[in-house]
């Protein structure tokens, strides 16, 4: 749809932006209203039928936290779906301004804003289809989901793997998928240890039935007899009604225990039990139920080392790590790093509705340099962000913020350029007195990747 036939509606408690607003687009759109009162957009959105809204993060009520923008971006999208909301951030809230596209706002826009970008993101977002507020199977991939993970990341069922490391983890993955072999999965955070495991369920003759994950760091030892094997009503107090455990929920299925290195001494004793018998008791009962469930357990810990020092049980490590698969942080797999980042950029460009469809070899070459420590789910993150911050159809090196850390190569100069960048940052916003555009203009820098670059640096 085109700007000239749109009806716009902005809710701002700022009168001052209402009228600056209002002046600029009633000379594009068909119909321009305002309101400073948030209350009234129940109203207005059921009864008016806008084009699109724009509407601001923080109200007087509630400064800062952006909390009431979220709650009225959630009112909007409960009374239509479809609704097309840009949200107006005042400067340092990029942060928010991610959460808030995250939780259905269709753009953002930063003020104080550009007259013609502000023009510019509002045609674009007019052209946009609504976006999906789930990320929606891929072409001829009928299994892919597109869920969030326990981190709140987005969780897809796609394996990506270009190196030869990941390929050899993936053929040996499928091929102990057709047994019932334990499998122990060994990987840093985020390096794909839940993926796998999910993988090697969909490959084995139990994939028809349940795949039960149980992240064993977040169980307290209280509830963790009732939680995996089960309890039966009056068991404790809280214990209402006979409940099954989560081996008893995986019947013929596949159980995933993940962190398994968290597990304190004396449940790994109980654990080992219900493993070496193929049975469990529900808490309160005395009545063993056999099991028929594949055991895959995970960890990002040294357990051959927390066996040695007697951290870990020996007997429970053999009876879990039958056939043991590890899984190479992302560094030093760089040959995976463009095709994961192709893949990242082509879903959330996709989810997000963002015009980006490429990334140019320079950042591809700067994420080869980088250590991940968050190995893809930190991948995956940066891209994300990325793809919601990009201007452009090509994402470039300023567009990806990557953490610092110690192992990062740095300059033989013994200089720190970023420290080197910031101070001039610094220097230059004062002299500024904090105005963005002559800043920028000062630096060189374009708005946004002065906004970036401070965000980056947390100023
Ligand atoms: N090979 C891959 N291709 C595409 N995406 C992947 C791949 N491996 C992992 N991911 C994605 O990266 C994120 C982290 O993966 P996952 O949760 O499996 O890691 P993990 O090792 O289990 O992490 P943790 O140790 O924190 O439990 C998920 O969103 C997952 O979908």
């Amino acid at each position: 749809m085109q700007l000239s036939e749109a009806k716009i509606l902005i809710i701002d408690d700022d009168v001052d932006v209402l009228s600056a607003a209002k002046l600029l687009l009633k000379r594009h759109a068909k119909a321009v209203d305002i309101e400073k009162n948030p209350q009234k957009l129940p109203f207005l959105v059921t009864n008016a039928d806008y084009n699109l809204i724009l509407l601001d993060m923080n109200f007087t009520r509630d400064v800062n936290s952006g909390r009431e923008g979220f709650h009225w971006l959630d009112r909007i999208l409960d009374i239509n779906p479809s609704a097309k909301v840009i949200m107006i951030t005042a400067y340092g809230d990029i942060e928010m301004a991610i959460r808030a596209i995250k939780a259905g706002a269709i753009d953002f826009v930063l003020k104080p804003w550009e007259n013609d970008k502000l023009v510019a993101t509002i045609q674009t977002a007019l052209e946009a289809n609504p976006a999906p507020a789930a990320i929606q199977p891929a072409p001829g991939n009928t299994s892919e989901k597109g869920k969030e993970d326990k981190k709140g990341k987005t969780q897809t069922d796609t394996i990506v793997a270009s190196s030869a490391a990941m390929q050899q983890v993936l053929n040996t993955s499928e091929r102990v998928a057709t047994t019932d072999a334990n499998v122990l999965i060994l990987g840093e955070n985020g390096t794909g240890k839940t993926q796998l495991a999910r993988h090697i369920h969909q490959h084995s003759k139990r994939s028809d039935k349940p795949f039960v994950t149980v992240d064993l760091g977040s169980i307290s030892e209280s509830l963790f007899e009732s939680e995996l094997f089960g309890h039966v009503k009056g068991a404790f107090t809280d214990a209402k009604e006979d409940r099954a455990g989560r081996f008893e929920e995986a019947k013929g299925g596949t159980i995933f225990l993940d962190e398994i290195g968290n597990l304190t001494l004396p449940l790994q004793a109980k654990l080992l039990t219900v493993i070496q018998e193929r049975k469990v008791t529900r808490v309160g009962s005395n009545k063993p139920i056999s099991l028929d469930v594949r055991l895959l357990c995970a960890t990002n810990m040294n357990i051959e080392k927390m066996v040695a020092e007697k951290s870990f049980r020996q007997d429970l490590l053999y009876r879990i790590n039958t056939i043991e698969l590890e899984l190479p942080p992302l560094r030093e797999r760089p040959e995976d790093i463009s095709a994961l980042a192709e893949y990242y950029l082509k879903l959330f460009s996709k989810k997000y509705n963002r015009p980006v469809s490429d990334i140019s070899s320079a950042l591809i070459k700067k994420m080869q340099q980088y250590n991940w420590p968050g190995n893809i789910r930190e991948l995956q993150h940066a891209i994300e962000r990325a793809v919601i911050l990009s201007q452009g159809k090509t994402l470039q090196p300023d567009d990806l913020f990557l953490k610092t850390t110690g192992n990062q190569p740095t300059t033989a100069t013994g200089f720190d350029l970023e420290d080197m960048e910031k101070t001039m940052i610094v220097k230059a916003l004062k002299r500024f007195n904090g105005n963005i555009t002559d800043t920028a203009r000062e630096l060189g820098l374009s708005r946004a990747a002065l906004y970036r670059r401070m965000e980056k640096y947390g100023l």
